[in-house]
């Protein structure tokens, strides 16, 4: 994925191409504001557009957001836009949208800025790993797969890496696994949760503390940098570091060593690191409550983790996988096609966790160690409800505004609600909400709950 001013068309490319079936990337081409000229092609599942430099392409609008949309590839050239909230929203035409997908000639106006959708039919999605597995971390689906060709590429360099997604999309077993397939394998692999650094021995916690450093310090202890020596660590929650240890950790990282608190002596330290964050941190650069600094020595590669949600195809392989972990000679487990398919319909707001323990439970709990449906009811669906259940109304903005956004959540919580109860049945849920089928199947497939196999 690129972001550069247009190149010019050689002459020996001006002839029409043909499409190739099915193929072809959406390239977005910025056509009138400060950054016109810039174009980025979708080539990657994801990618991100704002002011930002740490985005995709980079808009320099002061009335676009640090972070304005988030994209996502679809297929033939087409591509799916988010807003991520912004303050002044993103336009199609007189519309205000919050995702909608796009095609070829679509014109869509974020800040002062005209953005147009064009394909490229010559250009290639990335390509996926041909397996299905990378280190302890598995999945089919093509988000995963292309992620795995990521990590095969960068596993064995030395490149810090920072991993972004929701809690329990799998960050720290990604670090595990780049680290197995790095030449630091056999060295230590050291975990640092930033969230729980305790702020008064802070300091003693990374760099250790030499005896009599201060009162208590009875014994030399080794800090967290010296223990990842010759291996990898892996600091999670990075968003949460506090702001004064975040120019220490730079130093560290570009001087490669480091002093014990209350000791003189330089140390020479090597490690590769690898930070994890459930937060988009360029929002917290915008709030200045991270470094641009740090971030860019931590996103030397930077990979996004998607939420199990997003990716359907790899919930029956997940599923009988910790399936086959937990079954025993004595008690081989199996589990149901209808099981499997209504684990698919869920949402997973704690995502492979959540489903490693759903699975855990039941097991348990099944007659003769198959699960069915009815040792799954009631599953899934997080602890707190749904995100969009847990936020109360936004009442910002004009009145209509404000009604349509109310208007797409009931139809968001209910059309869930509904496909849950009738186990995707899209007869049964018809005849339950009395919408017309093909109504109800355009309403689905709007929010991305209608799958073509349903009945
Ligand atoms: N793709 C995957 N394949 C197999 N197991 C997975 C996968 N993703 C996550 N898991 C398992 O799910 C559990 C949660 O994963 P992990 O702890 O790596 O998530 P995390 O993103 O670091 O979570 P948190 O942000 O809450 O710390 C672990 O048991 C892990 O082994």
């Amino acid at each position: 994925m690129s972001d550069t001013a247009s190149p010019k068309l050689p002459a020996t490319e001006i002839a029409p191409r043909q499409a190739k079936p099915g193929g072809g990337v959406a390239r977005l081409v910025v056509t009138q504001g400060p950054g016109a000229g810039k174009t980025l092609l979708v080539t990657r599942a994801r990618a991100t557009v704002g002011r930002h430099q740490t985005n995709d392409l980079v808009i320099p609008d002061p009335r676009i957001s640090a972070t304005h949309l988030e994209l996502e590839r679809r297929p033939e050239g087409r591509v799916l836009v988010r807003d991520l909230g912004t303050t002044n929203g993103t336009w199609l035409g007189p519309h205000r949208l919050n995702e909608v997908e796009l095609g070829p000639g679509a014109l869509l106006k974020i800040g002062d800025s005209l953005v147009r959708v064009e394909v490229d039919d010559r250009a290639e999605p990335e390509r996926g790993s041909e397996g299905g597995r990378f280190g302890g971390l598995i999945g089919v689906s093509a988000e995963m797969r292309e992620l795995f060709a990521t990590l095969e590429r960068v596993a064995p360099s030395q490149l810090t890496v920072l991993a972004q997604g929701e809690t329990g999309t799998g960050k720290e077993e990604l670090a595990r696994a780049i680290h197995k397939h790095s030449p630091r394998s056999e060295g230590p692999f050291v975990v640092l949760d930033a969230a729980t650094i305790p702020p008064t021995l802070a300091e003693s916690v990374l760099f250790g503390h030499e005896r009599g450093a201060f009162t208590g310090a009875d014994a030399r202890h080794i800090g967290t940098f010296e223990r990842a020596h010759g291996g990898t660590l892996f600091i999670d929650e990075i968003g949460e570091l506090p702001m004064d240890l975040q120019p220490k950790l730079l130093r560290v990282l570009e001087s490669r060593t480091f002093s014990r608190v209350g000791g003189h002596e330089i140390i020479p330290v090597d490690f590769r690191l690898i930070a994890a964050t459930h937060r988009d941190l360029r929002a917290e650069i915008e709030a200045h409550r991270f470094r641009e600094d740090l971030y860019f020595r931590l996103a030397e590669a930077r990979v996004f983790l998607p939420p199990l949600r997003a990716r359907p195809a790899d919930i029956p392989l997940l599923a009988r996988h910790f399936l086959e972990e937990l079954s025993t000679s004595e008690r081989p487990l199996s589990i149901t096609e209808e099981a499997l398919r209504s684990l698919t319909l869920r949402k997973w707001p704690g995502n492979v966790r959540e489903l490693r323990n759903v699975i855990a439970r039941a097991a348990a709990l099944c007659q003769d160690g198959t699960i069915t449906e009815n040792d799954l009811a009631g599953e899934g669906f997080g602890f707190r409800g749904s995100e969009a259940e847990r936020e109360p109304l936004d009442l910002q903005g004009t009145f209509a505004e404000a009604k349509a956004r109310a208007i797409d959540r009931f139809e968001r919580a209910y059309l869930d609600a509904l496909v849950r109860r009738c186990g995707g049945n899209l007869s049964k849920a018809s005849r339950q909400a009395d919408v017309a089928r093909n109504h109800l199947r355009a309403l689905l497939k709007k929010r991305g709950l209608y799958d073509p196999g349903d009945t």
